[in-house]
């Protein structure tokens, strides 16, 4: 593979990883450019994780290979440690330290001058709202709290690219739009990140993501795109009696799933039906006074369209 021409971070080519029996993931092909927000998008299991792990070179592939700034991975893992930052999943960090001694001790991981440190740590107890807390053990933090520190950890010696390991999922509503708030920032700084997680609004958020089931990509593109291209429609059924309804639909072959939200059936239909509306309400399950729209897709639609996640008939 050539050298990686410098607006991708990362390219992998056909990248794999099993573990005994178990491919976790299968000829990964991907492209980050360069400062963007690329989200991986999958449920617990898919492979997000493992391909993080190879992509940070602390992991090696089966098969496959990949070049993260420029470095060829897995040659040149240790080359790159110093340019990249890495948020993994569980709090990483010291409990028995204060925040201030844990942050010392990363810079010193970095090998930041005593200069450099100082600044560098003030700035970013600033930035992440710590300040008040930096004498205080880590242990005792908030959730929100930890989060922002393991970011601030991260971050210490300016990473051109970040990777983020489902960094939101043990924090409430509001410290996750913040920490995107804080995500944006460093991506208008011209930081590259790549986050992991399983949340629809998440990964709506992302400028590109790649949805993942089962250690394989079924998709990418930007949210619109992938909204656009996802080879189904959309109609919604506000109906009487939606439970027999769903499972009489979910039998056709030409609708990948049928979910009830509220008092509506959310239909996916194959976009090789013409219409959809007209398809639906020929159906002898479907009441004359029954009512049938078609609705912009969501990024949930788009997932179920490509991992066939809503077969089910529960
Ligand atoms: N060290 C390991 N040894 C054996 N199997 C592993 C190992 N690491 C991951 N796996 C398996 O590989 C598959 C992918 O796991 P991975 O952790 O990458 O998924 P994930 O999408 O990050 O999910 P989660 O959010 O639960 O970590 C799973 O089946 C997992 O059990």
């Amino acid at each position: 593979m050539t050298r990686a021409p410098a607006s991708y971070v990362i390219q992998a080519e056909q990248l794999s990883r099993r573990f005994g029996d178990t491919l976790a993931v299968q000829e990964l092909d991907l492209e980050v450019e360069k400062g963007r927000i690329y989200g991986f998008l999958g449920p617990n299991g898919c492979g997000k994780t493992t391909t993080i792990r190879m992509l940070t070179g602390l992991l090696q592939p089966s098969a496959g290979r990949a070049q993260v700034l420029g470095f060829s991975l897995p040659d040149d893992a240790e080359k790159l440690r110093l340019h990249i930052g890495y948020m993994t999943q569980k709090f990483s960090l010291y409990d028995d330290l204060t925040i201030l001694e844990n942050l010392r001790f990363i810079a010193s991981i970095y090998g930041l001058t005593a200069r450099t440190q100082k600044q560098r740590i003030d700035e970013l107890l600033s930035i992440y709202g710590l300040q008040a807390k930096a004498r205080e053990f880590a242990g005792s933090m908030s959730g929100g709290q930890r989060q922002r520190l393991s970011l601030a950890a991260a971050t210490l010696h300016k990473p051109e690219l970040l990777f983020l390991d489902e960094p939101t999922s043990a924090v409430d509503p509001e410290n996750r739009r913040e920490f995107w708030e804080q995500l944006f920032d460093l991506s208008d700084q011209g930081t590259s990140i790549l986050v992991s997680t399983h949340y629809m609004d998440e990964a709506e958020r992302c400028h590109k993501l790649a949805i993942l089931e089962n250690g394989i990509k079924r998709a990418d593109g930007s949210p619109d795109q992938l909204m656009q291209e996802m080879g189904s429609r959309v109609v919604e059924i506000s109906s009487a009696d939606l439970r027999p309804l769903k499972q009489s639909l979910i039998r056709l072959p030409e609708v990948i799933s049928a979910a009830q939200l509220g008092a509506r059936l959310r239909v996916l239909v194959r976009d090789s039906v013409a219409d959809p509306v007209s398809f639906l309400a020929r159906q002898p399950s479907v009441k004359p006074e029954d009512l049938l729209s078609q609705v912009r897709p969501s990024l949930e639609d788009v997932f179920v369209s490509c991992t066939g996640s809503g077969r089910e008939a529960s």
